[in-house]
């Protein structure tokens, strides 16, 4: 009996829960913004922006409803967005604001609870333990690995030249540049070589595994649906969830004899590790040496858990990331000659292949070029962020008005509601930009727009970093690295598209990847001709 009493309340409280949720978003003060109407209840304005490329339909609904707008997403939920930069700032940096809970056990399910899962008091121990191993100094330190792996891809490329007998050679740049990221982030982020850029070698365990955890989980399929909002189906022995927890286990293996390498190197630190040793300079060892300080109090060290969390975090945050960006700067160079050429003239004034950090962010314009890629091709064009609590999101400007004519300088949200945090519209919006904000054009970043220097993000003047308390940890290490490889491959040859320009789209699953329509298979692939160039 008693038993009975209790599934009928679980089963009571099961369905409250529902019906909150199906409820709750026709009581939330966003209902009074404009937007566009929603075409259906279950998939409310989802289907059209899945359909559509990442971020036009925002930036259309920007447009045509004005500066601060709510669409819905599934289940009639309500989802906001706003170009207003005083009102991102808001988000980005109240606790008010996470990352919404599903998307966090999605990302938990193959990274574990890393710096992209956590949120409140645990990021900010994460975050203050790991800050340290992303500053300059420690960049400056990795460069040689940036420039010994860019050097690689170079004779790799140099001897495709060599092979195909006809003083060029067709390359896709999206695997070599994924190759070449996962051997940097492999080597500077645990010491622990890929050796992917190897054409003779397998790809080794680490590698595997990694590439079965990644693919499964940025599928969209209804399984990893599901997993979302009920953790319990990653349990189910599918063969998905079979391979997924094999390489779950070697990642951890090989996680936890990485961490214990690191550890007795730091407690041996004085008699084995060479102060410029490679083994004390990479990412993790940095973590773990600032994780053992004497100087930081007990409550603020992180468990190995957490430490071992960061092994998938940084392979998943910091290498296709990278790899995108350079991607879309040679194909932003193939399609503007003129910009190449000016760009290998101001490389090939320097008289090394292996420039200093200093050198590669004193050279005026590949820092321009970094960030018009960056601008244009953001890799991550959008994240999103829900409510927490009812909250009030100040606006700057003349704020919005409501359908009975009433001006409003604030965003009233209430808790559940989500925030779609418009990276890329902000960094191709006109209104900041002008009316060229979707070209390429590197020299526009001789003269800073004066709005541009108002938007909230920690780099360049760009949201794509990201900006306030999870902006991107690894932002100094990717643009570095990205000047590396830029400087090495344009200095060695000239590039241009191996398709028509149109047979090239973009196609986001989190990153945003060119996808090469041209063939049957269309795959992330970016097909380009590589000459190389005689001074
Ligand atoms: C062009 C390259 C990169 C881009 C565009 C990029 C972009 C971003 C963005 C937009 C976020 C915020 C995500 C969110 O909160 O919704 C982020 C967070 C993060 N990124 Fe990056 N990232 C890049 C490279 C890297 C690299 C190289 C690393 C590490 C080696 C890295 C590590 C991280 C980590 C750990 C976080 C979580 C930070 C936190 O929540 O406190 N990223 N990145």
């Amino acid at each position: 009996m008693y038993a009975l009493y209790l599934s009928a309340a679980a089963l009571l409280f099961g369905l409250y829960k529902l019906l909150r949720l199906f409820i709750r978003p026709y009581f939330s003060p966003t209902r009074a913004l404009p937007g566009p109407p929603s075409p259906s209840w279950l998939w409310g304005n989802f289907k059209d922006i899945v359909k559509a490329d990442n971020s036009v339909l925002h930036e259309a609904w920007l447009d045509k409803y004005g500066p601060v707008i709510r669409y819905t997403g599934m289940f009639n939920d309500n989802r906001v967005t706003t170009l207003d930069m005083r009102a991102l700032h808001h988000v980005l940096n109240s606790p008010a604001f996470e990352k919404p809970l599903q998307a966090r056990i999605n990302l938990a399910q193959f990274l574990g609870e890393g710096l992209l899962f956590v949120e409140g008091d645990e990021h900010r121990k994460q975050r203050r333990v790991m800050n340290p191993a992303f500053g300059p100094t420690q960049i400056r330190e990795m460069t040689d690995i940036f420039l010994e792996k860019s050097l690689q891809l170079r004779d790799i490329w140099l001897s495709e030249v060599a092979k195909s007998g006809d003083e060029r050679a067709r390359v896709d740049a999206v695997s070599w540049l994924s190759k070449l990221t996962l051997d940097v982030i492999g080597l500077a982020g645990f010491s622990y070589p890929f050796d992917a850029l190897n054409p003779a070698q397998a790809p080794n365990e680490l590698n595997a595994a990694f590439s079965t955890i990644f693919s499964a989980g940025t599928k969209f399929n209804l399984l990893n649906f599901l997993i979302g909002f009920f953790p319990i189906f990653g349990h189910i022995p599918t063969t998905r969830n079979r391979k997924m927890a094999r390489a779950k286990a070697v990642m951890a293996r090989i996680g936890r004899d990485l961490l214990a390498e690191k550890k007795a190197a730091v407690l041996g630190e004085h008699e084995k590790v060479a102060k410029d040793s490679l083994q004390g300079r990479d990412l993790l060892s940095l973590l773990v040496r600032a994780n053992m300080a004497t100087d930081l109090p007990e409550a603020q060290r992180m468990s190995d858990e957490d430490v071992l969390a960061q092994v998938p975090t940084f392979l998943v945050a910091g290498h296709e990331t990278t790899s995108t960006s350079v991607t879309w700067a040679l194909y932003a160079l193939s399609l503007s000659p003129a910009s190449q050429t000016r760009l290998r003239e101001e490389l090939l004034s320097v008289d090394t292949d292996t420039p200093s950090m200093d050198t590669l962010a004193g050279l005026p314009y590949l820092d321009k070029v970094c960030r018009e890629v960056l601008r244009v091709h953001a890799p991550v064009p959008s994240t999103v962020r829900i409510a927490v609590r009812d909250d009030v999101i100040p606006m700057g400007g003349s704020g919005w008005v409501d359908n009975a004519g009433v001006q409003h300088t604030a965003i009233r949200i209430a808790k559940g509601d989500v925030v779609f945090v418009p990276i890329l519209a902000l960094n191709r919006a006109k209104a900041v930009w002008g009316e060229d904000a979707e070209e390429f054009r590197p020299e526009r970043w001789d003269v800073l727009p004066e709005p541009a220097a108002k938007i909230p993000g920690v780099w360049g003047n760009l949201l794509t970093f990201l900006g306030g308390s999870h902006a991107c940890i690894g932002y100094r290490f990717s643009v570095i690295e990205m000047k590396a490889i830029i400087f090495t491959l344009v200095r060695a040859f000239e590039f241009e598209l191996a398709v028509p320009k149109d047979k090239i789209v973009k196609r986001s699953m989190i990153v945003t990847r060119p996808v090469d329509i041209s063939e049957p298979d269309q795959r992330n692939r970016l097909p380009i001709v590589v000459r190389p160039y005689r001074r």
